[in-house]
Parts: C-alpha cells; structure tokens; sequence
C-alpha cells in the first residue's frame, strides 16, 4: 500500500522540525509517572490554577453571568453576584451580536478593544487606537499571527533572546524563518548586551540571512530578568539602526518582584524617545489573561497592539485573522475585565484588590524562597526571578554526569531532570529546552507550588541534588 498523505515520512518536514520543550520529554514522562500513580508536582508549566491559585472572584461573576444570561431574571440573583458584576454582564452581553456564543468581528469585540486601548493610556500616558489592537486566543496566537506575517522563507531571520521561550523558536521553525540567537548574559542577571546583539546580526547577515525583527520578553522566560528603561532605549535604538519590528513580549507585566526595575512598556520608551524613532521604528507589544494574578490561561485571552504598522498592513492581518472567524468571546471578555477591573467605590473593588494583592504578595515571597533554595546547594547557582512565574538555577554538573547522560543517550540536563523527576516527583523543564550556552546546564521550575508546600519541596530537592551529586562526583 503506497504512504499516505498524514503518514509521518510524508509530513510537512516544518511540522517534523519544530520543538516546544515546554510539554516536552520531561512531561511526557511526568504523565506517565501520575498514571502509575506517583504524586507529580507539575511545576513545569506557568498555569497557575493548575496548581492551586484560586481564581479572582469578580471576572468569574461577570463571565458566570455573560454565559447564562437567565441567571439575570432570578429575582435573588443580587444575592449572589454583586451589583457591578451584574452591570458589567450586561455591557459586555450589549457588545456581542447574540450572547457568547455568537462569532465576533475576527479583530476582536470593539468595544474590549476600546477598553484595551483605555488601559494603554493609562498604562503609558500616549493614545493608543482601538483600530491597532486586535483580540486573540492567548498570546500565543498572535505572536504566531505577526511571526506569519513576517517571515517569508529561510532567509529572512528573527533576533530571538536565548535562553527564550520555545513558542519563538517552535513557530520559526514551523514557518521556515531562521532563528538568529542573542544570548542573555548569566552573570550580569540575565542582562542584555547590545555588543552581543551586533554579532548576531553581523554574524547572520554574512550567511545570507536577512534579520527582519528581534524578540524581548520582557520580564523574561525563563530567566525572569526585568529590562531598565535603558536597556529598552538601547534595543528601540538598534531597531531603529537596523530597521527590525520589534515584538515586545509583555504578558508577565503584572509580575513583578522587586522595585529597582518596576515593568516599563516598550511603547512607552518608544514614545518617550520621539521623533525620529517614534514614528519610525515598527513595534508589536503582546498581553494575555494567562499570566499576572489572574493565571486565567485556560481561558485564551490574548491582545496585540500594532504602533507605526501602516494601515495597509494591518488591513493584510486583518484578513488573515479573518480566516479563524473570531477570537473566543469568553477570552475576550476576561481580557476587558483584566484591563478594565473593579475602580475604587466600585462594590466589588476591595476584594478584587484583596484578592490581587495577596496573590501577588505571595509569589514574591515564593520567588524569594525558590532562589534561596536553589542557592543553598552547593553546585546550583540562581539569579532571583525579578519578574515573570519561573526560577532558572544554574546546574554545575560533574564530568560523570556527561558520561552517564551520554551512555543513556540524554542531554545532561535532561538526565539530571529525569532524576530528579523520579525521586521526587518535581516535574521540571530542562534548560536545553530554551536554549544555553555550550557546556552550562539549567533547569525551569515555576515559583507556582502552594507557598506552603515550597520549603518541603525545596528541601526534596536539596536531598536529591545532595546524593545525586555524591553519586556522581568526580
Ligand atoms: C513569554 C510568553 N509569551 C507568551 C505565552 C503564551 O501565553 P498565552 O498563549 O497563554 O497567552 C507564554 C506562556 N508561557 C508558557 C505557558 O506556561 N509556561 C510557559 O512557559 C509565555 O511565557
């Protein structure tokens, strides 16, 4: 029988090339080890509700509401849902065509739109059009949507951080781009130097490649570093230089830890800098409902803002975007809740803040507790996660850990994960997974697990680092 189209030697070989760690080997084998009955930390994975954090009360009430719109007519619904929960449903349910399950305009509901726009401007203190914020499920799709629009073929390359976050690299490969590496410095906490920004450029420039964006995540993943105002003058100015788009990776701009670097948006160093660089260099700023104290990732509400993209382009993504119909409705009403939440007076005001508050509070104390825990072993070394949802400790391993890992055909840091993973049941990313320097090894954990749970799952893996390394030391 000849092979078949969906057979895998027949399949589109982008498809066949493209990697995403993140659900990768180590959590493959994680699912396995749950169904056989092991106690699994999937730690892993930025999905906050996965492990524990309770939802916010007040979008849950709105949403509850906009999907069953009856609950309304109860004459004892303000028994349960707050006065301004129940006039927010109504608003939003006034913007759809027919409830949540009719399609949107494939832009998104303008009226969210709008309240994106509204928090931009706040947010930065510059205008921001609705007509250049297009709504999507999660981030995620819109990174793919621009990264679509940009990459024509082999040659054309995209600046990517390393170590970075595999939705980059997975949807390069997927659309046949080249991924043109610049490499964040370990030692200077993660920082970004433009020399090194130079080389890359220079270096894939004499290969043919034609460097078309660069990429910032920003507070980052997996290295959690905050950009300084400075720094983001320097990339706006190399963009400007170089004539890259920037795309600017914000969805953790709600999670911040420390206050010498407090999140600045791209846009708004871009603005700041003025003509000529802000009305010439092209930007693309990404948000979700994932990420921040709302861990909503299941429910794919996502945002990009297009700044100095020309109307004919946005018309081209338009139409691109119009071939997926809508964005989910339900995504798009938590995104305008998020952007647009309970205001001082509002009823439902102080618990939204308590809520908030005590959420965020607490991952910044767990970001504290995670790199303290790293660094009390004696061959780990971990920058404090300034930003974002993850720890990234440095795994000094010993020359019997290669032979080990090579004899059993494993990335060294993959079987060091793997290790741990079945003594302990801590479902971690191996740091091969976003990429690393040649000969330095890392592991992404998130700072997600119960606050009370993270001093036994810290000394868990002292334990099993400790006699893994008797093991194997040299
Ligand atoms: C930097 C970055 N950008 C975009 C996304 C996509 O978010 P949504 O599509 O959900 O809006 C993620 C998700 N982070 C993944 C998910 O969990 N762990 C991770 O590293 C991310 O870390």
């Amino acid at each position: 029988m000849s092979s078949k189209s969906l057979d895998y030697e027949n399949l589109n070989e982008n498809v066949k090339k493209c990697q995403y760690a993140v659900r990768g080997e180590l959590y493959l084998r994680a699912s396995e080890l749950q169904k056989e009955g092991k106690k699994i930390i999937f730690t892993n994975v930025g999905n906050p509700h996965a492990l524990g954090q309770k939802p916010l009360t007040f979008p849950r009430q709105v949403v509850a509401l906009c999907q069953a719109p009856f609950l309304m007519d109860d004459p004892n619904v303000g028994t349960l849902f707050h006065a301004d929960a129940i006039a927010r449903a109504k608003h939003y349910l006034s913007m759809t065509s027919g409830g949540l399950g009719a399609y949107s305009d494939s832009r998104g509901l303008p009226g969210i739109r709008k309240e994106v726009a509204e928090f931009i401007e706040r947010r930065d203190g510059y205008p921001s059009d609705p007509e250049l914020i297009f709504l999507t499920d999660g981030a995620s799709k819109g990174v793919m949507q621009i990264l679509n629009s940009i990459i024509r073929g082999a040659h054309d390359g995209i600046l990517v951080p390393v170590p970075q976050y595999p939705l980059y690299s997975a949807t390069i490969s997927l659309l046949g781009g080249s991924l043109v590496p610049y490499y964040l410095e370990e030692t200077a906490n993660w920082g970004l130097d433009i020399g090194n920004l130079r080389q890359s450029v220079t270096q894939a420039r004499s290969q043919g490649i034609t460097v078309r964006a660069m990429v910032i995540i920003n507070p980052g993943n997996p290295t959690g570093q905050c950009l300084s105002e400075a720094n983001l003058k320097e990339v706006l100015k190399f963009c400007y230089e170089n004539n890259l788009v920037l795309l600017g990776d914000e969805v953790y701009q709600q999670n911040i830890y420390q206050d010498e670097r407090p999140f600045i948006s791209a846009r708004k160093v871009l603005m700041d800098m003025g003509p000529p660089i802000s009305k010439e260099v092209q930007l693309v700023s990404f948000h979700t409902v994932s990420k921040g104290y709302w861990g909503e990732c299941g429910q794919r509400g996502g945002y990009f803002e297009m700044t100095n993209i020309s109307p004919q382009t946005v018309e081209e993504i338009y139409k691109v975007a119009s071939i997926s119909l809508s964005p989910n409705v339900p995504g798009q009403i938590f995104m305008g809740l998020m952007v647009s939440p309970p205001k001082p007076g509002d009823i439902s005001y102080e618990r939204y803040v308590r809520e908030s508050k005590g959420i965020l509070e607490s991952l910044r104390r767990r970001a504290r507790i995670m790199t303290d825990g790293f660094n009390c072993c004696r061959n780990v070394v971990c920058n404090f996660t300034e930003g974002a949802m993850y720890s990234f400790p440095q795994i000094r391993l010993p020359l019997k850990v290669m032979e080990a890992a090579k004899r059993a055909g494993k990335v060294a840091d993959v079987f060091y994960c793997l290790k741990l993973l079945e003594a302990t049941g801590i479902s971690t990313v191996p740091g091969s997974g976003f990429g690393q320097k040649e000969g330095v090894f890392h592991l992404r954990t998130t700072i997600l697990p119960a606050e009370e749970d993270m001093p036994a799952i810290m000394a868990s893996f002292k334990k099993f680092n400790d006699e893994f390394m008797e093991q194997y030391e040299d």
